[in-house]
């Protein structure tokens, strides 16, 4: 199968009767392996509830969400979260390190919490990804914003996910350490190591940000909304003032 994810008839409603909110509805999807994929759409059009569902951080109420050619309706809690952890990476726009760790010790905390004592060539591999191996023994607080991020992207890649998940990953960042992190991002899907990872699916707000990807999809509402295919950032910019205009 050639999607890392693929969402099917993907509908996620939150609460019930009068209060009931249906934050995503329908969505047909699937972000094939060796893409780079942006999500945008107006404030509360579902896009952080698209990336938990695909992520299995949160259960569809209907629908079928495939990670890696699995179906995760048919797992117990404990497959989804051995799912989770081995082929899926999530990275926030908060970095989300642990201060007392080395760069070193926070990569290998995926490892440690699967049980399984950490590989040191493995934690090295992932951090050259991303171009610290010199700071294996640097904690954050010893590192710059931009280096902090990168940190938890290798944390993301150490179990070698099918697919990278990024909330903002730059949205704490300044512009010139952002482009930087976005062109990493970029590399990692277009010279992957090995049968290292490959595909990336980002929220972001901002149309630079989103102009790194191969694709944009468009959310309005809970539903798809088109999407642009090697997009530009004046062609995003009109794209989200179209859907903003005809709210
Ligand atoms: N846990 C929840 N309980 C109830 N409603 C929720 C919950 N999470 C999200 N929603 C609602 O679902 C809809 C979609 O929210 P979501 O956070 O996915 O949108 P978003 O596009 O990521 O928004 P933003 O850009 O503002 O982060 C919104 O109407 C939101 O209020």
């Amino acid at each position: 199968m050639d999607d890392a994810v693929r969402l099917e008839s993907l509908t996620k409603t939150y609460g019930s009767g009068d209060s009931a909110v249906t934050a995503l509805r329908d969505v047909h999807l699937s972000f094939p392996r060796g893409t780079f994929t942006a999500v945008m759409g107006p404030s509360g059009s579902g896009k952080s509830t698209l990336l938990q569902c695909a992520a299995a951080l949160d259960r569809p109420t209907s629908g079928r969400v495939f990670i890696d050619g699995t179906d995760i309706a048919g797992l117990n809690e404990t497959a989804l979260t051995e799912l989770r952890r081995e082929s899926t990476g999530f990275v926030f726009q908060a970095f989300n390190l642990l201060p007392s760790l080395t760069a070193e010790q926070n990569v290998a905390l995926p490892m440690r919490l699967a049980g399984r004592k950490p590989d040191r060539r493995t934690v090295q591999r992932a951090l050259a990804q991303v171009g610290l191996e010199k700071k294996a023994g640097s904690r954050p607080g010893q590192l710059s914003g931009g280096q902090q991020q990168r940190v938890a992207i290798a944390r993301a890649l150490v179990t070698r996910p099918a697919v990278l998940f990024a909330d903002e990953p730059t949205g704490a960042l300044d512009l010139t350490t952002g482009r930087e992190l976005l062109d990493m991002l970029r590399k990692l899907v277009d010279s992957p190591v090995d049968d290292g990872l490959a595909t990336v699916v980002m929220v972001t707000h901002d149309p630079n940000v989103a102009s790194y990807a191969d694709r944009v999809l468009f959310l309005a509402d809970g539903g798809l909304a088109g999407e642009l295919i090697s997009p530009t950032p004046e062609a995003v910019a009109a794209r989200m003032t179209d859907l903003t205009v005809s709210r």
